[in-house]
C-alpha cells in the first residue's frame, strides 16, 4: 500500500467499493455519496498540517473518482466539494469541506426537485411513459406530475443485464402508478402505447449527445421512427465540461459474469485457450442530438443542441481533474 491509500479512511474505500460493485448506483446517487464521503473524510482526518489535510482529501478524491467511469456527476461532485476546501488551518479547511459537501448534497437534492417540477409540466393526465434503466432524475417528473393530480401509467423497459427496470417498477408501484415490465426487446412494440420516452443520463456532451444505459439509443431511434417524443431528465451535475474541449466520455466495460455465467460460457465454448468466444459488456451507449427532443434541467428545458450554452454559463471553458487545485 501506498502512503496516499494509507490516508484514505476506510469508509471512503468502502464507499468507493459500493459505487464499483454498484451497490450505491445511479448517477445523482453516486454523487451524493461520494460528497459523503469527501465530509466522511475531513471529519474523520487525523493531519495535523494544512498540506496532509489536502493531500489525504485529495487522495479521498481519487479513490473515489477511479470507480466508474461514465457518469460525470461523480468527479463534478468532488471538484465542488474540493474548490470549497478553504482555509490556514486544519480546523477551518474542516469545517469548509464538510460545509460545502452538504451544500452539495442540499443543492443536488434541490435540483431534482425543481428538474421534477419541469418535467412534470411536459406529462398530460392520462399519458403513458415508456422508461429505460432506474434513474431518479427521471422519476422525479413522473413524481411531480402525481403531485399535481395527473394519472400517469408507465411501461418500464427491464434493462439487461442488472435489471435495474425492476427497481423503478417497485418505486412507481408505490407511487400507485399502474406499470407494464416488458423485456428490453419488446420496447418498439409497446411504443406505440406511449406518450413519452423517459430517461435520465449518465453524462451530457457539449453537442446535446445523451450517454445514458445500454439501449438507450435504440430506444431513442425506433421512438423517433414512431413519433413519440424522447425527453432526457438531467441534472445539471450530469454535464460533462471536458467534451467543450474535444474529449469524448469513456463508456464503462463491466464484467462478462454480468451477462454469461462460467457454466454458460463453457456450454457454448470450452476453449479457453483460444480467444474465440469475446463476451462484451458495455453499460452505457451515446444517444445522438437529433433523437432526443427536450433536456429537462434544473434550470428548465433545452433542446440538445443548446445545451452548451448552459455548460459553458456553469463550468466555463477549462477544467482539471477534480483533485488538482
Ligand atoms: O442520476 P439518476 O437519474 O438517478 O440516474 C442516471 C443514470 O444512472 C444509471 O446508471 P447505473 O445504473 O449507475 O449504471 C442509469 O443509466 C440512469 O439513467
Amino acid at each position: 500500500m501506498t502512503d496516499r491509500h494509507h490516508a484514505v479512511d476506510s469508509a471512503v474505500a468502502s464507499t468507493a467499493d459500493d459505487i464499483a460493485e454498484m451497490r450505491t448506483r445511479g448517477a445523482a446517487t453516486i454523487a451524493d455519496a461520494a460528497a459523503g464521503a469527501l465530509a466522511t473524510q475531513a471529519k474523520r482526518s487525523e493531519a495535523t498540517t494544512e498540506a496532509a489535510f489536502r493531500t489525504e482529501l485529495r487522495a479521498a478524491a481519487k479513490t473515489l473518482y477511479e470507480t466508474r467511469p461514465t457518469a460525470v456527476s461523480l468527479p463534478n461532485a468532488l471538484r465542488y466539494v474540493l474548490r470549497g476546501m478553504e482555509g490556514a488551518t486544519v480546523a477551518e479547511l474542516r469545517a469548509s469541506t464538510i460545509d460545502q459537501a452538504e451544500a452539495f448534497q442540499r443543492e443536488l437534492a434541490q435540483a431534482q426537485s425543481k428538474l421534477g417540477t419541469v418535467g412534470s409540466n411536459r406529462l398530460r393526465d392520462g399519458d403513458v411513459v415508456m422508461t429505460h434503466c432506474h434513474s431518479t432524475d427521471a422519476l422525479s417528473c413522473v413524481e411531480a406530475a402525481l403531485e399535481d393530480g395527473k394519472e400517469i401509467e408507465a411501461i418500464v423497459k427491464e434493462t439487461r443485464p442488472r435489471k435495474q427496470g425492476h427497481i423503478t417498477a417497485r418505486q412507481l408501484r408505490e407511487w400507485g402508478v399502474p406499470v407494464t415490465l416488458v423485456v428490453d426487446n419488446a420496447a418498439r412494440r409497446y411504443l406505440d402505447r406511449a406518450d413519452h420516452v423517459l430517461v435520465g443520463a449518465d453524462s451530457i456532451a457539449a453537442d446535446g449527445s445523451v450517454i445514458n444505459k445500454i439501449g438507450t439509443s435504440g430506444l431513442a431511434v425506433n421512438a423517433r421512427e414512431r413519433g413519440v417524443p424522447v425527453m432526457v431528465a438531467a441534472q445539471t451535475i450530469k454535464l460533462h465540461p471536458d467534451t467543450m474541449t474535444g474529449h469524448t466520455v469513456e463508456i464503462e466495460m463491466r464484467a462478462e459474469s454480468e451477462i454469461v455465467s462460467d457454466d454458460e460460457r463453457a456450454d457454448i465454448d470450452d476453449e479457453y485457450t483460444d480467444d474465440g468466444l469475446v463476451v462484451e459488456n458495455p453499460a452505457f451507449d451515446v444517444t445522438p442530438p437529433r433523437y432526443v427532443d427536450a433536456i429537462v434541467t434544473e434550470r428548465g428545458q433545452y433542446p440538445p443542441e443548446s445545451i452548451v450554452t448552459l455548460m459553458r454559463e456553469l463550468f466555463g471553458e477549462t477544467t482539471s481533474e477534480p483533485w488538482e487545485p
